[in-house]
């Protein structure tokens, strides 16, 4: 029987543990109440997940309680599209600026008539509505696979969450209205925007998340299972657009303190890429004013700190993570 004092344990998951005991009071920020099934979650739900390329799992916190992934789908939806059309008819239909607006802003690029980029749900909408098949079940099902490649296993829909915001999500629809009017996606909304919810709606853990995140930064291939859940080629375009636009109009400001690619959801969800390093998750359900997790950003920001892991401190070689 191993004794506990002879536990070599690990640093990481300390400063891990520490970071949750150092934000778990903190009460501040709201959850998200405009799908109500999203304001009936406890608010004290905190935890924290990393995993690192070499598949070792560090966890803290409530990191088996299952929520639905909302707007971090949006980056593997992304990704699933650039697979099905190329970098360049995907352009063409969305743009990859960032806006300075919500996350729910109703504006298309002027010119273009382009929504702005694929992490504001304009452009999520556009992204959803070129995924190949012949009918929506066999769309929704070629969703679910690839989800279940960055997973490991398989996932499933809460269809309460669905449901709140199929019947709640007018807004969505007025979006998607007008990118008909302009010719940015076909007449078949309703379809293309049932798609969105259940991809809102697919139920993930924060583990779950880490390994995405993990399997973003290990260049497309899972950690655990060793597949491969998006080309390699396109995971450049999915990091960059992650790093200009997946905090929404918190972007400039996440780029210059944590300096690296991430996205939020309105659940509550955070996740970060470290590339060749390890997929970094929060889950804490109560969000700022632009809808990111507020202990998510106070966490990612000191462990990009801690571990000297922004961009371009690391290019200078500052890194301080050795693996465990
Ligand atoms: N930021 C988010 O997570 C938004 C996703 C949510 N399903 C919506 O469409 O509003």
């Amino acid at each position: 029987m191993i004794n506990e004092s002879e536990v070599i344990r690990s640093p990481l998951l300390s400063v891990l543990q520490e970071l949750h005991e150092k934000y778990q009071h903190l009460q501040e920020g709201k959850l998200a109440n405009y799908i109500p099934e999203l304001a009936k979650v406890n608010p004290d739900l905190f935890s924290i997940c990393v995993m690192t390329i070499d598949g070792q799992i560090f966890t803290v916190g409530d990191y088996q309680h299952l929520f639905t992934i909302q707007s971090i789908s949006k980056v593997f939806v992304y990704g699933m599209a650039l697979e099905e059309h190329g970098r360049d008819a995907v352009l063409k239909k969305v743009g990859v600026e960032p806006t300075g607006d919500a996350f729910n802003s109703i504006v298309l690029d002027e010119m273009s008539k382009r929504p702005y980029n694929p992490m504001v749900n304009a452009g999520a909408i556009a992204i959803t509505s070129l995924i190949k098949g012949s009918g929506p079940t066999e769309r929704l099902n070629r969703m679910l696979d690839m989800f279940r490649r960055y997973i490991g296993h398989d996932i499933f829909i809460d269809i309460s969450v669905f449901m709140s915001e199929r019947t709640t999500g007018h807004r969505n629809r007025a979006m998607a209205h007008l990118m008909l009017n302009f010719g940015m996606i076909d007449h078949k909304i309703e379809e293309v925007l049932d798609l969105y919810f259940q991809q809102c709606s697919l139920m993930v853990n924060c583990q779950d998340l880490a390994v995405m995140a993990a399997t973003l930064a290990n260049n497309g291939i899972n950690p655990v299972t060793g597949e491969q859940a998006v080309k390699s080629d396109y995971v450049r375009d999915i990091l960059s657009v992650m790093y200009t636009c997946g905090m929404y109009n918190f972007a400039g400001e996440w780029a210059y303190k944590v300096g690296l690619p991430a996205k939020s959801g309105v659940s509550g969800g955070l996740i970060v890429v470290v590339p060749n390093k390890m997929g970094i998750a929060v889950f804490s359900p109560l969000l700022d004013q632009r809808g990111n997790s507020v202990r998510g950003v106070k966490v990612c920001e000191e462990l990009s700190q801690i571990y000297g892991l922004h961009i371009f401190d690391y290019l200078r070689g500052s890194c301080k993570f050795n693996g465990n």
